[in-house]
């Protein structure tokens, strides 16, 4: 039976850590601030940034939401982006994906100045991140989130075969480069992949991004290993569920996330971790 990863109790373990800084910086004057970003009315998204709102208002993170019609233009768009990018209480900018057709995502998050691309969506930090180059600089929060969950086993991954399924801006592509940075050999797959499961047997980490309810089987997860489900699928009864078919792997698992209560509760943790981060950082850069 796998250790189950409990990423409900990490989450509540990185807030505490972040509001203890939050707390120091006050002391200095400094009040972190995040900007979020939301146009139209999806309701997923809606849920997810009112809970980002409630959690920074909770470790004392100056938080403002600002909710734009689905007919805004794109030109209004990055006006407001920018207005964010000139607000000196605002340290973190990030814009709810996704956005409503006819809106250029990519065009937006290159308009989010560098230094507070609290999402680390900006092409020059993912640049940063895949030529793993030194030096402070924000990366996407899942799969950062991801990276404190494997910190939090303390296994030595080294050398291992990490296999990334998925290739998303926000989740596969990331944890690649961050799983290579850690010196792990990586293989990235994803729904196109043939012979998928000769693949993923191979993972002593295995990190499942795809959208696609149950993928994974038992059978495809190599003895031992750790399995991480990004999934956040619905099963035919409406029940949120994981790209992982988590009742079959857990008896092969060393270490398994649950679906929910695994990744997600990592994502907005690291969010308020990573706009506290920019904040001291700018608070160093100030002071020289
Ligand atoms: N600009 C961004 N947009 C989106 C991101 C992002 O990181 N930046 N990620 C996702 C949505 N997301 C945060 O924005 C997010 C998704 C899921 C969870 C979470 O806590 N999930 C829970 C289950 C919640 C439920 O019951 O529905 C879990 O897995 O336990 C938090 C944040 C896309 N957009």
């Amino acid at each position: 039976m796998a250790i189950i990863i409990d990423g409900k109790q990490i989450a509540k373990d990185l807030n505490a850590q972040t509001q203890q800084r939050v707390t120091a910086l006050k002391e200095q004057g400094a009040v972190p601030g995040l900007a979020v970003i939301i146009v139209g009315d999806d309701p997923a998204s809606a849920i997810y940034v009112r809970n980002k709102h409630r959690k920074a208002v909770k470790l004392g993170i100056k938080s403002v939401v600002r909710e734009l019609p689905a007919t805004i233009s794109q030109a209004e768009l990055l006006a407001i982006v920018n207005e964010y990018n000139h607000d000196d209480s605002i340290h973190g900018i990030l814009v709810q994906s996704p956005l409503p057709m006819g809106l250029d995502e990519q065009a937006v998050v290159a308009a989010i100045d560098p230094k507070k691309d609290v999402d680390g969506f900006h092409p020059l930090n993912v640049g940063r991140l895949f030529a793993n180059l030194p030096g402070h600089y924000p990366v996407s929060c899942t799969p950062r989130g991801i990276m404190t969950m494997l910190a939090s086993l303390n296994e030595h991954l080294r050398g291992k075969r990490a296999v990334v399924v998925g290739r998303s801006m926000i989740v596969g592509r990331p944890m690649a480069a961050m799983l290579l940075n850690a010196d792990m050999t990586v293989t990235v797959a994803h729904v196109h992949t043939k012979h998928l499961e000769e693949i993923t047997r191979t993972a002593d980490v295995l990190v499942v991004a795809t959208g696609v309810t149950h993928l994974i089987k038992g059978n495809d997860i190599k003895r031992g290993a750790i399995v991480i489900d990004v999934g956040m699928d619905r099963d035919e009864n409406g029940k949120l569920t994981g790209d992982v078919d988590f009742d079959a792997a857990v008896d092969r698992a060393g270490a398994i996330t649950p679906v929910p209560g695994g990744v997600g509760p990592m994502t907005i943790a690291t969010l308020m971790q990573q706009t506290v981060d920019l904040c001291e950082w700018s608070e160093q850069l100030g002071s020289n």
